[in-house]
């Protein structure tokens, strides 16, 4: 793989509803698509950053500026590439800066495929031809609001529900949800908004039959997660504080993590995703794939890597029509009425960026040459 250009396409799109968080509303997604571009083919990507540093340090800004100043000119400086396993070694000397970094892994894994000829899927290794998926429900007003939106998601036919909560919005809403809808897969999406001291919430929490409780601690701890499970019997999903192999390997070995929620940007990459995804499989410990209300390019990436065998609940990768009136990819990411997306059998990601639709809502583009 030798790209004689890059493109860095900075977009908007409007979410169809607000997404509410412990930390904060989103209204509008700002993201990047990278594009990596050979006589032949274009391989891409999608950066996960948000606006604001909230969900994480890094930003859209921050993305461009390392991509820009350091990881480019450093993919333009090193010629040929055989493999994208090689791009983590080559980007190795910059600390973290893990969304920056994936974005151009990504396009280059695409591409990659493309050269190949093969899925992206089947280049990472994945075995399934069809992924089970579920949907991430943010903070709603009132609790009807919120039936609302389980019951229209259960069914579309999804098979997890995850619920945001926060102080004062958590044991009510989780409770009333389990007394709707039954015995349904259903879990608890923190943020890193409690501390060992709400030990009571996650006590009442304990008795509710939860999948999971994901990230209820601090977003760099792993040491009081394990205290906390030692106290619970539902498993905790640790997802800001993985950021890489050896953050897994820790919280695994203490005992903090009894499932990791796999987000290939906050890893640094489908090669890392791998790596941890074959940790936790030879410890026994299923994963699953995170989402960042991806545009299609990004939820193509996150399709292709749930194909590996070990992610075996139900993911946040939910249908283009979750959060967007128009997806820049054709066809749509859709999920089928038993709540399953078809892995694409197309070379690359499967699924084909629109350039009227990538044009249409590109707001800024930047194009670097070799
Ligand atoms: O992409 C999706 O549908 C998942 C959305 C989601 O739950 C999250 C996206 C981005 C940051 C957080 O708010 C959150 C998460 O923590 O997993
Ligand atoms: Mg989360």
């Amino acid at each position: 793989m030798k790209a004689d250009k890059i493109v860095l396409r900075k977009m908007q799109l409007n979410l169809k509803a607000p997404f509410q968080t412990s930390f904060g509303t989103m209204t509008v997604k700002d993201f990047y698509v990278t594009e990596v571009h050979t006589k032949d083919h274009i391989g891409y990507g999608e950066c996960v950053a948000d606006i604001d540093p909230l969900y994480s340090e890094e930003t859209v800004k921050t993305c461009m500026h390392i991509s820009e100043d350091f990881l480019i000119p450093w993919l333009f400086e090193h010629g040929e590439l055989s493999h994208p396993d090689e791009i983590g070694k080559l980007f190795a000397p910059i600390r973290r800066n893990n969304m920056a970094k994936s974005a151009l892994e990504g396009a280059y894994w695409d591409l990659y495929a493309k050269e190949q000829g093969i899925p992206l899927a089947k280049a990472i290794g994945g075995t399934k031809d069809k992924i089970e998926v579920g949907v991430s429900i943010g903070i709603q007003k009132t609790i009807d609001d919120m039936y609302r939106l389980v019951d229209t998601f259960l069914n579309q036919g999804y098979r997890r529900m995850k619920i945001k909560i926060k102080p004062g919005q958590d044991v009510e809403v989780m409770t009333a949800l389990r007394e709707k809808f039954g015995d349904i897969p259903m879990m608890a999406d923190a943020n890193s908004a409690y501390t060992l001291d709400d030990i009571e919430i996650f006590k009442e929490l304990d008795k509710l039959n939860l999948l999971m409780i994901e990230q209820p601690l601090a977003h760099d701890d792993i040491f009081d997660h394990a205290k906390l499970q030692k106290q619970l019997k539902t498993p905790i999903c640790l997802d800001e504080s993985i950021h890489s192999l050896e953050d897994a390997r820790k919280a695994i070995e203490m005992g903090s993590t009894r499932t990791i929620n796999i987000k290939i940007g906050r890893v640094g990459g489908i090669s890392e995703s791998k790596r941890i995804h074959d940790l936790c499989q030879s410890h026994g410990i299923p994963v699953w794939c995170g989402g960042m209300l991806e545009s299609g390019i990004g939820r193509a990436h996150n399709i292709a890597i749930t194909s590996l065998d070990n992610f075996k609940i139900p993911g946040d990768t939910s249908g283009s029509s979750r959060y967007w009136q128009e997806d820049i990819i054709n066809p749509e990411v859709i999920v089928s009425p038993d709540g399953t997306i078809d892995v694409p059998a197309g070379a690359g990601i499967g699924y084909q960026p629109m350039p009227e639709l990538l044009d249409k809502y590109t707001v800024e583009i930047k194009e670097f040459k070799r």
